[in-house]
């Protein structure tokens, strides 16, 4: 099987573009002065300050911040995939080491690491390679589990490409479970999600677990 294999380095933190077209959303999502009382109200419940000078801007800066890891709330991640190529290409197509932030759903603390997708596109269905990199954070900035970010992210390939299969793997270290309770740093988290023939497949399975493994 002839495969391609993509290392992407870099991924912009904030997607600019998305962030224009989806301002709109993001204006009736995102409602500021709430933010900024809620996390006023942190800090005086927490014995601070919240009206001496290093806090003082803390509330809008919050408020700024969660437009920002949050952005995934405002938009639908799996519209990066409309635009596809009539490339005549269907074999494994792996995009790996794509960098994650995320935030954990139970502590709101973030989850970080590296996303790997594997697809086999259908003839005609191809998409850009940022688009899944795309995927990854549009589904990443909100508050998240780990497993159903994985699965989002794979079942958004399947339906929107019809794609004969997806492997995703996530590999993340999270700060509820290092900075706090249990406090085990460099544990890791790895989740994956199987579809389509890479699934019913176990020797393509295996090759692609062991390209995105190298
Ligand atoms: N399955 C799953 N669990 C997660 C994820 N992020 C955080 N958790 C876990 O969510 C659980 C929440 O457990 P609780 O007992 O309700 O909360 P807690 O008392 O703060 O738990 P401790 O972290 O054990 O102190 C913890 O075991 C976390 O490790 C995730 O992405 N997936
Ligand atoms: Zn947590």
């Amino acid at each position: 099987m002839q495969l391609a294999d993509i290392q992407v380095k870099e991924c912009p933190q904030v997607d600019h573009r998305i962030r224009h077209s989806a301002k709109g959303e993001i204006e009736r999502v995102f409602d500021d002065a709430k933010i900024e009382h809620a996390v006023r109200m942190i800090l005086e419940a927490i014995g601070e300050d919240p009206d001496r000078e290093g806090l003082q801007e803390t509330p809008a800066r919050v408020a700024r911040m969660y437009r920002e890891i949050f952005y995934g709330l405002a938009e639908d991640p799996e519209l990066h995939l409309a635009k596809t190529f009539s490339e005549d290409h269907d074999e494994m197509v792996i995009v790996k080491d794509i960098p994650l932030y995320s935030v954990c759903e139970h502590h709101l603390l973030p989850f970080y690491g590296k996303a790997h997708v594997a697809y086999i596109p259908r003839k005609g269905n191809v998409t850009g390679l940022s688009k899944l990199a795309r995927v990854v954070d549009g589904f990443a900035r909100r508050p998240q589990l780990q497993e159903r970010l994985t699965s989002q992210i794979a079942d958004s390939i399947m339906k929107r490409l019809k794609a004969h299969g997806v492997l995703v793997v996530i590999e993340a270290e999270h700060m509820c479970m290092t900075f706090r309770g249990v406090k085990k740093p460099g544990s890791k988290t790895v989740t994956s999600a199987v579809r389509g023939v890479l699934h019913k497949h176990q020797a393509t399975r295996a090759e692609a677990f062991a390209l995105i493994k190298d």
